[in-house]
This record gives C-alpha cells, sequence and structure tokens, in this order.
C-alpha cells in the first residue's frame, strides 16, 4: 500500500538521523524535503530565525500550534534550557501518530507533550487539565485562518502576560492578512517583520514576531 507523506519523512529520520541527536533529526528533515519531496515544514532558512527568537527568549513554557511531523517541535525544544517544557497541539491523528515517533527519535519526549486535539476547544484547557499558568512563546504554524481568533482566545484564557512573545509562520505565504494588520494596528502588541522564504524555496515568505504588552 502506498506510503503518506509524513512516513515517508519518518523513515528518512530513521534512516539518516541519530537517536538521541535532535539536530541530526531536523538535518534529515531538511534534507529529504529539499531534495526529495517538498512539505510544510518551517524548514531550515525560518527555522534559524526560529531559533534566534528560541534562544532570545529562552521561555520556560512553550505552546506550539500545529505540530505535522513534528520538525520545529523537536528544532524549538533541543534549545529549551532543562525543565522547560513545550505543548504542541495537533488535530489530525495520522500526523500525531508520526510526530510522537519523530520527537521520540530525537530523545525529547520529556520536554514536549504532544496533545491531540483542536486549538481552539484545547487552549480554554489549558490551564485546569495541563497546569500552564502563562506561556512564554507561542509559535503559531497551524491552518491560517486560525491565527488571530486563537490568539484572541489565549488573551481572554489569561494565557499571555506582559512579555509573552507571539512567532507566527507563512505571514505571507500562504498568509495572514487579519492576523497580520491585528498585530501591527493594535497596542497591545509590538510586531516586527523577519523576511525570509517559503521553506525549501525562493517564494518570499517570514515570520512576525509580536510581544504582547499586556
Ligand atoms: C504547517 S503544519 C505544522 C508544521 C510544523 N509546525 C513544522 O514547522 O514542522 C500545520 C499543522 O497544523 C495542524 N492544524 C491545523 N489547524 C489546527 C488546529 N486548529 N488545531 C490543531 N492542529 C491544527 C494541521 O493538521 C497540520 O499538521
Ligand atoms: O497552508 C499551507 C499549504 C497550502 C497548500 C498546500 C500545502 C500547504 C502551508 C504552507 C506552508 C506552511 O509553512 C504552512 O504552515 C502551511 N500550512 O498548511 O499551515
Ligand atoms: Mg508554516
Amino acid at each position: 500500500t502506498q506510503s503518506t507523506r509524513p512516513q515517508r519523512i519518518l523513515g528518512a529520520v530513521q534512516q539518516n538521523a541519530t537517536r538521541g541527536d535532535p539536530r541530526s533529526v531536523v538535518r534529515a528533515i531538511d534534507q529529504y524535503c529539499r531534495n526529495q519531496e517538498w512539505a510544510m515544514n518551517v524548514g531550515d532558512e525560518k527555522g534559524c530565525i526560529l531559533d534566534s527568537v528560541v534562544s532570545e527568549v529562552n521561555p520556560a513554557t512553550v505552546l506550539e500550534l500545529g505540530t505535522y511531523c513534528g520538525y520545529s517541535t523537536v528544532r524549538i525544544a533541543s534549545l529549551l534550557p532543562p525543565h522547560a517544557k513545550l505543548i504542541t497541539l495537533e488535530f489530525n491523528p495520522e500526523f500525531a501518530v508520526i510526530a510522537r515517533q519523530v520527537i521520540a527519535w530525537a530523545g525529547l519526549e520529556d520536554k514536549i507533550q504532544l496533545v491531540e486535539g483542536a486549538s481552539g476547544d484545547l487552549i480554554p484547557k489549558m490551564k485546569e487539565q495541563f497546569g500552564v499558568e502563562t506561556f512564554d512563546l507561542v509559535f503559531l504554524d497551524h491552518w491560517k485562518d486560525r491565527y488571530l481568533p486563537d490568539t484572541k482566545l489565549m488573551e481572554e484564557c489569561g494565557l499571555l502576560r506582559k512579555g509573552s512573545v507571539l512567532l507566527a509562520d507563512n505571514v505571507i505565504c500562504p498568509g495572514t492578512p487579519e492576523y497580520l494588520e491585528f498585530v501591527r494596528s493594535s497596542p497591545r502588541y509590538e510586531s516586527q517583520y523577519f523576511k525570509s522564504h517559503l521553506e525549501y524555496t525562493k517564494v518570499e515568505d517570514g515570520l512576525e514576531k509580536s510581544v504582547f504588552l499586556g
């Protein structure tokens, strides 16, 4: 039977990456997606910008919206200080199954909690069910029409504190116009655009970093 793209990405990890070495997992996925078949990981170029923001924020608590195969999950978690926690949300069970194996291959199960379900349903449960106070960093990379409603939901649920950083992928391609307009015009956010390219292509894309001012 025909394999799926996420299954082939997992295969590339198991074939080319070293167990317990997160950066080799990241490298194996990038090499596969650049040379064999494109996939919607944040990728190596935007990934370097992601790395610099993660290192600057040095977060104790991270929320990722949209796991897919776990590429950015592993990339972020590999930079976290000891005892820091990353919660990643994924509503496609097939993708979650693959991501769990990629995360395990990287040896990062202790830092990462993958929760299956839709962000709109799970965000209101963060405090009670997952013992979260606020998030220091949120990486938005799920369906693009959910960025704005989920940001408003995180505010309403008290999950953002003065200084919380939102980092949004794909603000140019495929684009998140309503979200971009909101964070750039709201007095409660300080926003900055990091110009880059759509993963594994020459098409323009970029990340928007927005600091919640409380
Ligand atoms: C672009 S992929 C994530 C890529 C990943 N962040 C990376 O860079 O490796 C988007 C993922 O978000 C998931 N997704 C989309 N909308 C969602 C929602 N509302 N709640 C949870 N997961 C969602 C999709 O199933 C898909 O796996
Ligand atoms: O929406 C797509 C998309 C649209 C059409 C075909 C394939 C992917 C996409 C493209 C690049 C991304 O970095 C990304 O996060 C997504 N996404 O699905 O969330
Ligand atoms: Mg993306």
